[in-house]
């Protein structure tokens, strides 16, 4: 009798899972969740994410319930764990997702080591966490794609595997499951108040709603800050309750769904980039000679959305309030904490890690890198100056009035800038000045770059 185990790791779905596909043809299959001990002691597990997991794990056991069969929890190091349940089952296979981290790749080769000895194979599966897998598309000669364009060219034409099926039923020996954890047990901490449901189900409802009457919006629309225009599936992606070859596959040729699809295209090209040199999630891809300067209290006014300049502070108060950001108001909020306050991305980047309920490695710290100039940007020096962006993208200020009450009352154009706030008025609504002269400060970062 052939018994396998399914380890699920961030591909948390039971729709479109080759891991749980390929394990379930084995007669009895044993569907594992380990809470890995070296993952929740560190830098990496924050309450929002870590609410969001619990939500996930609930909802697949209960799918998998559904199928007949149930998911076991146990808390501990993956390979041990895996290799005290195969011995416990007498597993012959266990099947996991491929993925690109560092941590990642290691765990990956000590689940191989400690079931080497063991008769019990390892099956890792591609295209399971991203579309296309890493390494698939190349340049000529070079292990990656450094620049989107071309990749993008490649990936487009490159088949994508099918979608696969949802296995029928499942068998599973009887086993102890294990109870899930309180949140408050894994992570201590504040959530962000307007958190959303994490799970398969939450995912799969919010992507049958985009596609029924979001997506015909988003190429038009998708960096209108107020109208609130994307998808939000970023949260569903990162846990793998959705699978990106789903969208992929559902998506028509229309020009907003090919937006769309250019948009999970440069998820994969973070992926395969980080897979590459996956020091680069903390050294500079580009190093590019920058000191960062040190500044605690501009630090903490950038993180509490008190800087003064109301469209950075409004992205800063969107991610407290929802454990998320609009894409442009990362964009602008790392911008300005790189090239304005010349502090180090890394810094910014770790703060959107506690916080972000996407927070994804390859996402945010290559999605860093770029707007810091030390990334894979073809124009690393540009620098997006905060009111012509808040004039661009929130033309009307409701934006900024969403996360910053306390200004709701000024017109629009103080709104965009600060510099036409009366100092008393400032005062009276208890808002700072802008703790930095921009356009200077702005200026200072190209000379030192070495631009004109
Ligand atoms: C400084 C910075 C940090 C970021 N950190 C993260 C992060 O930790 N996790 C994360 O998933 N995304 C991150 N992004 C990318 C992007 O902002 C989010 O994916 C997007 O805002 C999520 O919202 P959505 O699902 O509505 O996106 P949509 O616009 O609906 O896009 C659909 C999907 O495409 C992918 N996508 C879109 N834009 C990007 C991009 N620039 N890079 C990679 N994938 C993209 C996401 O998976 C997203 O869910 C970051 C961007 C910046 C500038």
């Amino acid at each position: 009798m052939r018994t396998s185990i399914c380890l699920f790791t961030r591909d948390l779905r039971v729709h479109d899972n080759p891991v749980l596909q390929h394990a379930a043809r084995a007669d009895r299959v044993i569907p594992l969740f380990v809470l890995d001990e070296a993952v929740l002691r560190g830098p990496f597990t924050r309450p929002n994410r870590t609410a969001f997991l619990l939500d996930c794990l609930r909802d697949l056991r209960t799918s998998l319930g559904e199928l007949g069969g149930g998911l076991v929890v146990r808390t501990g190091t993956p390979a041990t764990e895996v290799a005290g349940l195969a011995d416990e089952v007498g597993a012959t296979e266990v099947h996991v997702a491929a993925d690109v981290s560092a941590y990642a790749q290691a765990r990956e080769d000590s689940l191989r080591e400690a079931l080497r000895t063991r008769e019990c194979a390892l099956h890792v599966h591609d295209a399971v966490v991203t579309a296309h897998p890493p390494g698939d598309l190349v340049p000529g000669g070079k292990d990656h794609f450094a620049v989107f364009t071309p990749y993008f060219r490649r990936w487009a034409a490159a088949p994508m595997r099918r979608v696969a099926a949802m296995p029928e039923a499942l068998r599973m020996p009887r086993l102890r499951t294990g109870k899930l954890p309180a949140r408050e047990e894994l992570c201590p901490g504040e959530l962000s108040p307007e958190l959303p449901t994490g799970g398969e189900s939450a995912g799969r409802q919010l992507a049958r709603q985009w596609f029924a009457d979001g997506i015909a919006e988003y190429e038009s629309g998708h960096d209108d800050l107020a109208g609130d225009a994307t998808s939000r599936l970023s949260p569903y992606l990162h846990f793998g309750c959705v699978s990106p070859v789903e969208l992929v596959d559902r998506a028509g040729n229309s020009e907003p769904e090919r937006a769309f699809v250019r948009q999970l295209a440069w998820r994969d090209f973070h992926h395969q980039v980080l897979a590459a040199r996956p020091a680069s999630s903390h050294r500079d891809y580009r190093p590019r000679g920058d000191r960062w300067r040190e500044d605690p209290e501009a630090f903490r006014a950038w993180c509490d959305g008190r800087t003064g300049v109301p469209l950075v502070d409004a992205g800063m108060r969107q991610l407290a309030a929802e454990g998320w950001m609009h894409n442009r108001a990362r964009m602008i909020t790392a911008c300005f904490l790189a090239k304005t306050l010349h502090l180090d991305w890394r810094l910014g980047a770790q703060h959107f890690l506690d916080l972000l309920v996407d927070g994804d490695i390859a996402n945010n710290n290559m999605n860093w890198q770029w707007m810091a100039g030390t990334g894979t940007d073809t124009r690393p020096n540009r620098v997006l100056n905060p009111v012509r962006q808040a004039e661009r993208y929130d033309p009307t200020g409701e934006y900024i009035r969403r996360y910053v009450p306390e200004l709701r009352s000024l017109p629009a154009k103080a709104l965009h800038d600060p510099r036409r706030i009366d100092p008393a008025d400032l005062d009276r609504l208890g808002y700072p000045a802008p703790i930095v002269d921009v356009d200077a400060a702005n200026a200072q970062f190209r000379a030192d770059r070495g631009q004109p």
